[in-house]
């Protein structure tokens, strides 16, 4: 099946359900190992990135990423203007339940469109590398005022294969109480789909604010890539 008659047969319904409970989901074997390959090998094509952060020197963690830069590659571009309007009914609900007057446009140009108007221009699509010690520090993707409540993040390479360790870590702040801790383990080709910022919990009032940070925890040996999609663009 193409990538498109992939995502065209995900269980919206099921996927927004798992969504509202969980603030996350995993989408099975969306992209074939070879299309993962690609990605990897393209890794030091140095003319399709807009800016390469080594990790340690921020301090947000072991490791490298890069940032592409428009025109992004198909697959990126396909993954992104197809997903979106799926999950964008599902952040609209989120929002109401939040009473924030936030009400994201149905299509993808519209989005992108109001990340321009704001001055966000710049592609957030990135490709993460770590290698044996490699880590993620608990973060959100945030860059700008106009922001999307979820992202992607598709894994490249094989738990147990590729390496060891590494486990993509969730954190859920609910008021008046400690993080939990979420840890999951995708196999190469999953996409998994995260809350970036807060995502509506309901308590005995209604809904409040769950705030979640994801972070990856310390890889043991091999290698491991990411492809992370974020859907806003950024101001830098
Ligand atoms: O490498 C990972 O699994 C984390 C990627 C990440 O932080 C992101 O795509 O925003
Ligand atoms: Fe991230």
């Amino acid at each position: 099946m193409e990538l498109l008659q992939k995502i065209g047969s995900i269980e919206k319904d099921a996927l927004a359900e798992t969504m509202h409970q969980k603030g996350y989901a995993i989408l099975n074997e969306i992209l074939t190992n070879e299309q993962c390959d690609e990605l990897i090998k393209n890794y030091d094509q140095s003319e399709l990135y807009r800016k390469t952060v080594v990790m340690e020197r921020y301090r947000f963690g072991l490791g490298a990423y890069k940032y592409f830069n428009y025109p992004l590659p198909s697959i990126i571009n396909n993954l992104r203007t197809s997903i979106y309007p799926i999950l964008a009914p599902i952040a609209n609900t989120w929002m109401r339940a939040l009473n924030i007057e936030i009400s994201y446009p149905t299509g993808y140009d519209e989005f992108l469109k109001l990340c321009h108007d704001n001055a966000q221009t710049k592609a957030t699509p990135l490709i993460l590398k770590y290698g044996k010690g490699g880590f993620n520090t608990l973060h959100q993707d945030l860059y700008g005022d106009i922001y999307f409540p979820m992202q992607m993040v598709i894994f490249l390479s094989d738990p147990e294969i590729d390496y060891n360790g590494g486990e993509f870590v969730l954190t859920q702040q609910n008021v008046r109480a400690q993080s939990k801790a979420i840890v999951l383990k995708p196999k190469k080709g999953d996409i998994l789909i995260l809350t970036t910022n807060f995502r509506p919990v309901k308590g005995s009032k209604g809904y409040y604010r769950a705030s979640m940070k994801h972070g990856v925890s310390e890889v043991h040996s091999g290698e491991r890539y990411t492809l992370g999609i974020i859907f806003h663009d950024a101001l830098t």
